[in-house]
């Protein structure tokens, strides 16, 4: 498993959204073959959605192959609701993309029969042959999806009761009343994510500290489901440093000098080795652009 540390929620912004963009196009995506992705919804992806979208503008990115699955919808709201899944997705990223509405899959927690929506969705995610990346955020109680503490790691897509805690901080969206968030939610399940070929969860805020730690530095646990991630054999956590609070020292340096290590290894002084100029350009723009997606080392 790969940590990523950056100085603050902008810059993590900015890593994880080229890193987006440099996936899908090595991918090179097609009709017969489209990138699929997996994403979250919340305050953490919400800025890697603007720039993606800046991108786009600038035609640095094409969603027109792009297969996307959100990771989860509450129950019982309706779907136009402004706090919905459904309305985020929408108004944060794709009406102002080019993908096609069809490629677009969000489950419909209005659905007559719930457990049959879930199960559909796991159908229609293994029919376009699995997904390729899974973007993730957490809860302050390391929560993935909805994969509230004591979720098994086994678990697929399905209904799911919400935590006290979820509620009490999902209430910011619902004019801070506890009484106005839905308590149940539909949500993929924590092998639905680590099904994925890779996966990437944003971990930003001294609020998300100890969950990060328990992450990392405890063991695969289901109280903290996120740390499921450590069987991923391609798993990236980028988070800032106010996330690191709660990891040893010695946690943060190892990780940071990881990474410090990869880079000098693509550095100048490696130039002859990278076979001319033109090579090293394009080898430093990729590390600049934060995006060192297939390094010589270990994930
Ligand atoms: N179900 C969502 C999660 O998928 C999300 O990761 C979490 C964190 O949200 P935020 O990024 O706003 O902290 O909120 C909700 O509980």
């Amino acid at each position: 498993m790969r940590l990523v540390i950056r100085d603050d929620y902008d810059e993590v912004t900015n890593y994880v959204a080229n890193y987006v963009k440099e996936r899908i196009r090595q991918f090179n995506p097609t009709t017969e073959n489209p990138f699929v992705i997996g994403l979250p919804t919340g305050s953490s992806p919400v800025s890697v959605y603007k720039v993606l979208v800046e991108m786009y503008k600038a035609g640095d990115i094409n969603f027109e192959n792009v297969v996307t699955f959100n990771m989860d919808e509450y129950v019982g709201l309706p779907r136009d609701h402004p706090e919905s899944y459904h309305s985020f997705m929408w108004k944060n990223l794709f009406m102002h993309v080019n993908i096609k509405p069809e490629n677009v899959h969000i489950l419909d927690g209005n659905a007559p029969d719930l457990d049959e929506e879930c199960k559909k969705f796991e159908a229609e995610i293994a029919r376009v042959g699995g997904i390729e990346l899974f973007l993730g955020g957490i809860g302050p109680d390391g929560h993935i999806a909805f994969n509230e503490p004591g979720s098994s790691l086994t678990s697929r897509t399905r209904v799911k009761t919400l935590a006290y805690e979820t509620i009490i901080a999902n209430a910011r969206f619902f004019d801070g009343d506890v009484s106005k968030v839905p308590k149940l939610a539909l949500t993929v399940g924590v092998a639905t994510v680590m099904d994925a070929r890779e996966v990437l969860v944003i971990i930003t805020g001294a609020h998300k500290a100890i969950a990060l730690a328990n992450c990392i530095e405890g063991g695969v646990n289901h109280m903290w489901t996120v740390s499921a991630i450590q069987m991923h054999p391609k798993g990236l956590i980028v988070c800032d440093e106010d996330a690191t609070l709660e990891l040893h020292v010695k946690t943060v340096k190892y990780f940071k000098s990881i990474e410090h290590v990869h880079q000098s290894l693509i550095g100048p002084e490696n130039l002859s080795l990278q076979g001319g100029v033109k090579q090293l350009r394009k080898i430093v723009v990729a590390s600049r652009s934060a995006t060192p997606l297939n390094g010589p080392y270990e994930e």
